[in-house]
């Protein structure tokens, strides 16, 4: 079975490449437009044409994921407002004179599989844990927990994080679970190293908390790569308020690069 899984060249790389290669077609599009879209796409069927994710022309199945990112109604407008600000970012080609320029900024998509989405995923989905749910996107009401987009810059290799703590994230009263900070710093660290050194798993994260956080906040998670040695990805992290006036929480990660096979026990 492991031969087979291999053949097909299925894996967490192809995932987030996968991931990004969603992402076009989203960019340079306010809040309000993608709340209206997301809106109308919920009316439609799963294969509505005029969804922003329609756009993928390799797409290679005949269903449409649903990128947990977009905007939605329990988003806060200090929310609103950051999103929008790093989607005008993002590479929607730009006439410079008469040559096109690419932004380095890329919102990446969010799925609630891991690897159902990943090219010819739905095999691996169907051999392994077909009930399996991304943490982060497992509960079904929209703000309750975790509400973030990431948004990578391909240049100088970082991203940043908009995430709102939703209600059920709570910690110490009134502010959010340190586990929860924690749960998103390494999602984000994760997402930047997988995006920079494909398939990868967290091998080590520190944390330094700095300031409780409010629930219901609205904060910025700030990711860079540090270094690569061989098969390891250095990641450092902050977690500030959307003007950056706050620290909350530090954080270095290491990821060390995996076979598709360490997921199914074998180290090759
Ligand atoms: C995706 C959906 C989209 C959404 C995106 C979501 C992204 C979420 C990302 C979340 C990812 C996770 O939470 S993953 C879940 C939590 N992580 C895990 O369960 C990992 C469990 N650990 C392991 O499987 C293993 O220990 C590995 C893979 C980390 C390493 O094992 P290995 O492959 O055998 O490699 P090994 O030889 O031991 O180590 C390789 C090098 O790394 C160093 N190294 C290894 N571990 C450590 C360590 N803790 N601290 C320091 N250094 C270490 C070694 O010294 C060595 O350095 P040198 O001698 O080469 O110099």
């Amino acid at each position: 079975m492991l031969g087979q899984i291999a053949r097909r060249r299925l894996g967490l790389l192809l995932l987030l490449h996968g991931q990004q290669r969603l992402s076009n077609g989203l960019n340079g599009v306010s809040f309000n437009q993608l709340l209206s879209k997301e809106t109308h796409r919920h009316t439609q069927s799963s294969f509505n044409t005029s969804s922003p994710i329609s756009t993928m022309s390799l797409w290679p199945f005949s269903f449409q994921p649903r990128d947990f990112s977009l905007p939605n109604s329990s988003w806060s407008p200090e929310m609103c407002k950051a999103y929008d600000h790093y989607n005008a970012l993002c590479d929607t080609d730009t006439e410079n004179g008469e040559e096109k320029k690419r932004a380095p900024w890329k919102k990446l998509p969010s799925y609630n599989r891991s690897i159902k989405y990943a090219t010819g995923g739905i095999h691996l989905s169907k051999l392994i844990q077909a009930k399996a749910r991304l943490f982060t996107r497992n509960v079904k009401e929209q703000g309750a927990t975790f509400e973030y987009v990431v948004f990578v810059n391909k240049e100088e290799k970082s991203c940043v994080c908009v995430f709102q703590a939703g209600r059920l994230l709570e910690g110490a009263p009134g502010h959010v679970h340190g586990g929860a900070i924690a749960t998103m710093i390494d999602t984000v660290t994760g997402s930047l190293a997988g995006y920079l050194s494909g398939p990868i798993m967290t091998a080590n994260l520190n944390l330094d908390y700095r300031n409780p956080m409010p629930l219901g906040s609205v904060v910025l998670i700030h990711s860079a790569l540090d270094r690569i040695e061989g098969r390891k990805t250095f990641i450092t992290c902050k977690v500030t308020s959307t003007d950056e006036s706050k620290l909350y929480t530090e954080a270095t990660a290491l990821f060390v690069s995996i076979s598709v096979g360490h997921l199914f026990g074998s180290r090759n």
